[in-house]
């Protein structure tokens, strides 16, 4: 496919130029044909997409064209503000107000001049109103609309309208591009495919998004351009997933002696049905030769860990060591904490490798790596990075999965010998998530908890109600329970939250003389945490303080209680990731939430998802539409391809759509070198194959 004509400057058409260029590039990315063609009109207006001012009801999202009457600033000691007032094609009248901007927005409407306003209704007395309606002036839009046309309005700003960039004038320069070159725009996809899945022709499709006919044709270009959207990104899974087929990895030997002594003299319990399906298919994935790339997707408390160990132990009993990678310092401790407690029956012992160990605790962890005396190295992923010689590396387990991106994943399967795999995430992710964030993994779901779990009693509670939390931790702790209070830390101010957490330990020890309080924090020597830690496990403390240090991996069966303080100030995920500290034994735990009378939404939402369910598939969901895609992991760390038209989390069934050509099409032509897909090819190259790197490409 020619994609010269999609690479020429938009600078460089008819109606643009040099300073509008600019413009364009700065506010919306939009630098080339490819750019502006994918620049889709926000909004598009139309006679059965506008409400007549008699039609309208309080608490709608409403259009409404009509004719500028008057406009003013309305003096007023607070709410002093500038009102609009519209009359619509039969002669009724709504209000446009604005607090802010006063200025600015009153010199921007002319009386007599067309607009629609866009918001929600509110009534006022006998007006009709919006507050801080989203606006256009539709100067020349008036005319195509009352002739029925359909007019798309696209996004604007301030810099767009300096240099006249108005939806009007968009419309035109790419009206203009359409009919001078609309016929040299090529199809990428092939033809098999559009037949297949029922697509418009992508030319025909771009020309409709832009102008269409009607709004059955916007549906279906929507839909063919979605489409596009999740194919490509699917495509590059499958090309990945594809690649790694070929990618040789150690050969590990059948379980032998190690595992089985740990699964019969050192693990006390029997392994869930879902945990033995895990270490079945992580068996089989490293006898074949080829390098395993496996997900275990589990909840809080699921038994990941042990199912790690088995793995570890069957590298170790082939002859191989290996190295288990979380996000930070802290949880590497953890870590290494948990598989030193595994591991010591067997007479093995891991090897804690940080960056803030002595540069003598750090020369004989390395040692002890090189020769091959550890079984595992525990670290950060920087243990992989920079390049700790391990004397043969066969296993790579990697904690909390989600907290790396597909790319970063991508070199860490890279590096060195080609490890197995083994990537383990406690975040339930929903399934269209999945699709794009694990789509070039294969995954092991342990969706079982071990038997005789129990339900963390969920409750809120409020300042007020705090002697009566005291006294309901007093009750467990005498019948020989262990609690944790957890406060938050908010990055900026480690101090104060220090303060926080130390205050609180202050208080709890003079309100439980008689039992035995700890403090841990993320500012403590490793070693006075662990410390600590160790006697909280052990059962010489009652109660544990920390900041959330505690968040993930840390296993303390005896502990029944978790006290968040100003739970209020948690994401939803962590909240259900501290609520996992508990209830990891048959015995029936609790997780009080204090919480502020302050609260967003949000934050009310994501209280409310708490004590409603212990799900964790049901959290992870709720979180998702609470913070939307973008956020749901932290944007920068989340690598989410920014979609234009699609919706990751609501277009599930447009996913698995492009998800099943993108297989189909790799498994009947992986190298993609069939004549039939040379356009798709010099498209994907062009368009996604650095690109997509690009935007997959984590922190
Ligand atoms: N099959 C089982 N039966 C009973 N207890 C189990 C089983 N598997 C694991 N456990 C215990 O359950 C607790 C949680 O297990 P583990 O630490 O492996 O979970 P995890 O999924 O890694 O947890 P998290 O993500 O919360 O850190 C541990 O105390 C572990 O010993």
């Amino acid at each position: 496919m020619n994609t010269d004509i999609l690479e020429r400057e938009v600078q460089y058409l008819k109606g643009v130029g040099p300073k509008r260029a600019d413009a364009w590039a700065e506010a919306h990315g939009v630098r080339t044909v490819h750019d502006m063609l994918h620049f889709y009109p926000r909004r598009y207006l139309d006679r059965s997409t506008t409400t007549g001012v008699r039609d309208l009801r309080e608490g709608d999202a409403a259009t409404v064209m009509g004719t500028v009457q008057s406009g003013n600033v309305v003096p007023g000691k607070s709410n002093k503000r500038f009102e609009l007032i519209l009359e619509d094609a039969e002669g009724q009248r709504m209000k446009g107000v604005w607090f802010q901007g006063l200025w600015w927005i009153r010199n921007t409407f002319e009386v007599g001049e067309r607009v629609a306003l866009h918001g929600t209704v509110q009534k006022y007395g006998r007006w009709f109103s919006m507050t801080h309606p989203d606006f256009d002036r539709l100067s020349d839009e008036a005319a195509a609309l009352d002739t029925g046309r359909i007019v798309g309005l696209y996004p604007g700003g301030q810099a767009m309208e300096a240099v006249g960039l108005t939806s009007r004038s968009i419309r035109r320069i790419i009206y203009r591009f359409f009919k001078e070159h609309g016929l040299k725009l090529g199809e990428p996809l092939p033809d098999w495919m559009t037949e297949q899945y029922g697509l418009m022709e992508g030319r025909v499709a771009l020309r409709a998004i832009h102008f269409p006919k009607s709004q059955e044709e916007r549906a279906q270009a929507v839909q063919r351009l979605k489409f596009e959207e999740l194919f490509y990104i699917q495509l590059l899974l499958a090309i990945t997933r594809h690649e790694r087929q070929e990618i040789a990895g150690p050969t590990f030997d059948p379980p032998g002696s190690l595992t089985t002594q740990f699964a019969t003299d050192v693990l006390p319990f029997e392994l869930t049905e879902a945990q033995k399906r895990a270490v079945r298919e992580i068996v089989a994935d490293t006898q074949t030769g080829i390098q395993m790339n496996r997900l275990v997707q589990g909840d809080v408390g699921s038994g990941k860990t042990v199912v790690a160990v088995l793995a570890i132990l069957q590298a170790y009993d082939s002859g191989y060591q290996s190295a288990f990678m979380a996000p930070t310092e802290i949880l590497a401790e953890q870590h290494a904490n948990s598989l030193a407690e595994y591991l010591a029956p067997l007479d093995l012992q891991p090897t804690l490798l940080t960056g803030s160990q002595s540069k003598t605790e750090r020369e004989a962890a390395l040692a002890s790596v090189a020769e091959g005396a550890t079984p595992v190295a525990v670290g950060t992923h920087a243990l992989i990075q920079d390049n700790v010689a391990f004397d043969r590396l066969g296993l790579a387990v990697v904690d909390e999965q989600h907290r790396f991106g597909v790319m970063q994943r991508a070199e860490m399967f890279e590096k060195g010998d080609r490890p197995h795999m083994l990537l383990m995430t406690a975040t339930p992710i929903p399934r269209s998530l999945a699709m794009t964030l694990y789509g070039d993994l294969d995954v092991s779901k342990i969706d079982e908890m071990p038997a005789g779990r129990k339900p963390v009693t969920t409750v809120m509670r409020r300042e007020k109600q705090r002697d009566d939390v005291y006294a309901f931790i007093r009750e467990r702790l005498q019948a020989g329970e262990q609690a944790y209070v957890v406060y938050p830390l908010v990055e900026e101010s480690e101090k104060l939250d220090l303060k926080d957490a130390e205050s609180g330990y202050a208080t709890l020890q003079a309100q439980f003389p008689d039992f035995n309080v700890g403090l841990v924090h993320g500012r403590m020597a490793s070693d006075e945490k662990d410390r600590t830690m160790r006697a909280f496990k052990a059962g010489e403390l009652d109660i544990l303080v920390s900041t959330t240090v505690i968040e993930v991996g840390v296993d303390v069966p005896g502990a029944t209680i978790m006290l968040i303080e100003h739970a209020e100030r948690f994401g939803l995920s962590q909240l259900h990731q501290l609520r996992g500290r508990v209830g990891r034994s048959d015995q029936q735990s609790y997780c009080i939430l204090m919480a502020g009378y302050k609260q967003s939404a949000e934050a009310k939402q994501r209280l409310a998802a708490m004590t409603r369910t212990t799900d964790g598939f049901e959290i992870s969901e709720e979180d998702l539409r609470i913070r939307g895609a973008g956020d749901f992991f932290g944007t920068r760390q989340s690598g989410m391809p920014e979609l234009k038209l699609a919706d990751i989390t609501e277009d599930t069934d447009a996913l698995e759509t492009a998800r099943n050509a993108a297989t189909a099409l790799i498994t009947r032509d992986p190298e993609l070198s069939d004549e039939a897909h040379a356009a798709l090819r010099t498209y994907f190259d062009r368009y996604y194959a650095d690109q997509s790197m690009g935007f997959l490409r984590v922190g």
